[in-house]
């Protein structure tokens, strides 16, 4: 009998895996953080065979926990940092080179060039993003212009692209399938999201040839079996996958249009349900593929943030300032109010709604008071006020204003956090019981699938929430406060020069 569904959710940090039940609980979870790689400022890489090994680690490590049998498991569930860019040969599965990481900057001049030529507004109707070094598109031709060897091998048909969603798949079936769901091509900037195809201009633009990309498939389907030696003799399904706040999404049961979350982890990534209509923004967010489910793609209206809970990781590593995440909320709390200091936590530029590459990090309204507890409260309320920043975008957009976030991810622990996002928002910051949420949807995507559940409704409805937070700051502290961040963000803007 199967009792169980594994999800593999590979962060940006950390390759993490969770064994969930038929209710929906949690079992057992591995986890293991891996090298960022920075080869020169504002770039980012990570090693692929790290991903893999890590990723696979902590699979086997999951199992072990519980003495459960891989025979018990019904199906895998695939989630992942989006964007992220591996090219590798189909010979030998060897990467040609590191992975081109979602924050990395190093295509910020292949963009500058891709809206010089006037393609901007191509790729933002048929792509539903803007063109942002971000996106993978630009990363592949870079790997191609840039690896000595690469173009020539990719033109013969021996390279292949993928995200890591389609780098984890490669590699636990060993090399026999190589795919990709709607959730993950949407954010490559190279898939047509109104014609559900590659987009052949856009590679064209970008020079890539098409034998490097995955099949496009739905987000909840059958892609293949693990391979023997992967899990001991078992032939698990794989039978889900979807980018990290596309899963988030289908976790937190936003099954209709206007139901949103954000999820705080490395960055935050705040997503609206929009049901079967590409809904454009006017606003700096994002037009992408929710999934596909049930036959049909939905739509999503989406906020990307580049830095949230890493620039609690920036305080621990590069300041030294807290010893660990979770001494931000005492920190915090311990002082009235940050003294007019504010963090603008730029590192990788800024994206929604300002899509600035060449903004980098500033800290102002420093004073000869300010202290340690006031640059860590800054840095948590810069989470917060980046969310208010796309939460007024989406709600313009869509024309729905929000009664509740629904939130997850590893920083709404954060309890000050929490309640001074609801502050600033002035809207309801609901937190659910299971806050790996991003983990949970893959689940549910790969137990729909292999009929482990069996539709929408029986997930809507194990939803509960944990603790609701409510806002208790007046209007006029709100607004001076908010006023402040956005004359902020003026200063760390339009800051790196173009070599
Ligand atoms: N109590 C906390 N307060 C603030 N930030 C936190 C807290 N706990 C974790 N974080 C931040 O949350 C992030 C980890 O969340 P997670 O959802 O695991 O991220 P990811 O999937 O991007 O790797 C880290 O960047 C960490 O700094
Ligand atoms: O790894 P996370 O959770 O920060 O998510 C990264 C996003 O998918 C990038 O688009």
């Amino acid at each position: 009998m199967k009792k169980y569904i594994m999800a593999l959710d590979q962060g940006t940090t950390s390759s993490r895996s969770i064994i969930f039940d038929h209710d929906g609980n949690v079992v057992a979870t591995s986890q293991k953080e891996f090298t960022q790689i920075y080869p020169k400022a504002g770039w980012v890489e990570h090693d692929p065979m790290e991903i893999w090994g890590t990723q696979s680690g902590v699979a086997r490590e999951v199992l072990e926990k519980k003495g459960i049998k891989p025979s018990e498991i019904a199906g895998i569930g695939i989630t992942n940092q989006r964007e992220t860019t591996v090219v590798w040969e189909k010979s030998t599965g060897k990467p040609v080179y590191n992975a081109i990481v979602w924050q990395c900057r190093r295509t910020a001049n292949i963009c500058d060039d891709l809206k010089r030529r006037g393609l901007e507004e191509y790729i933002r109707n048929n792509t539903g993003l803007v063109v942002d070094a971000y996106f993978s598109g630009t990363k592949v031709k870079w790997i191609l212009d840039n690896v000595e060897g690469a173009r020539e091998k990719a033109e013969k048909g021996e390279l292949l692209f993928g995200n890591i969603d389609t780098w984890l798949i490669w590699n636990l079936t060993r090399g026999k399938v190589h795919v990709t769901d709607y959730s993950n091509a949407s954010r490559t900037m190279l898939f047509n999201i109104k014609e559900l195809k590659w987009d052949e201009k856009i590679l064209k633009e970008l020079d890539i040839p098409t034998s490097m990309l995955p099949e496009v498939k739905p987000s909840s389907y059958v892609y293949g079996h693990t391979d023997h030696e992967t899990f001991g003799g078992a032939d698990i399904p794989i039978s889900g996958a979807a980018g990290d706040q596309q899963a988030a999404l289908f976790g937190q049961a936003c099954f209709e249009p206007g139901m949103a979350k954000n999820t705080y982890g490395t960055g935050c990534f705040m997503l609206m349900n929009t049901g079967d209509k590409f809904v454009p923004s006017k606003n700096g967010l994002l037009t992408t593929l929710a999934w596909g489910v049930d036959g049909k793609v939905e739509y999503a209206l989406e906020g990307s943030i580049f830095v949230a809970g890493a620039s609690v990781q920036w305080l621990r590593d590069e300041l030294k300032i807290i010893r660990d995440a979770g001494e931000t909320e005492y920190l915090a709390t311990k002082v009235q109010d940050s003294n007019g200091v504010y963090v603008v936590p730029a590192f990788v530029g800024m994206g929604a709604p300002y899509w600035d590459m060449y903004a980098r990090g500033t800290i102002v309204g420093l004073t000869r008071g300010a202290k340690a507890e006031h640059l860590v409260r800054a840095t948590l309320e810069s989470i917060a006020y980046q969310t208010r920043d796309v939460l007024e975008a989406m709600q313009d957009d869509s024309g729905i204003n929000l009664q509740a976030l629904k939130v997850d991810g590893g920083a709404v622990a954060n309890n000050f956090l929490m309640q001074f996002q609801s502050d600033i928002l002035n809207v309801d910051v609901d937190r659910p019981m299971i806050t790996e949420t991003t983990a949970l949807g893959a689940a549910y995507l790969a137990g729909l699938a292999v009929g482990f559940w069996s539709d929408k409704s029986e997930i809507a409805n194990k939803w509960s929430v944990d603790r609701s937070f409510t806002s208790t700051m007046e209007e006029n502290k709100r607004a001076k406060l908010y006023k402040g961040w956005k004359r902020a963000v003026e200063r760390s803007m339009n800051w790196e020069e173009e070599e």
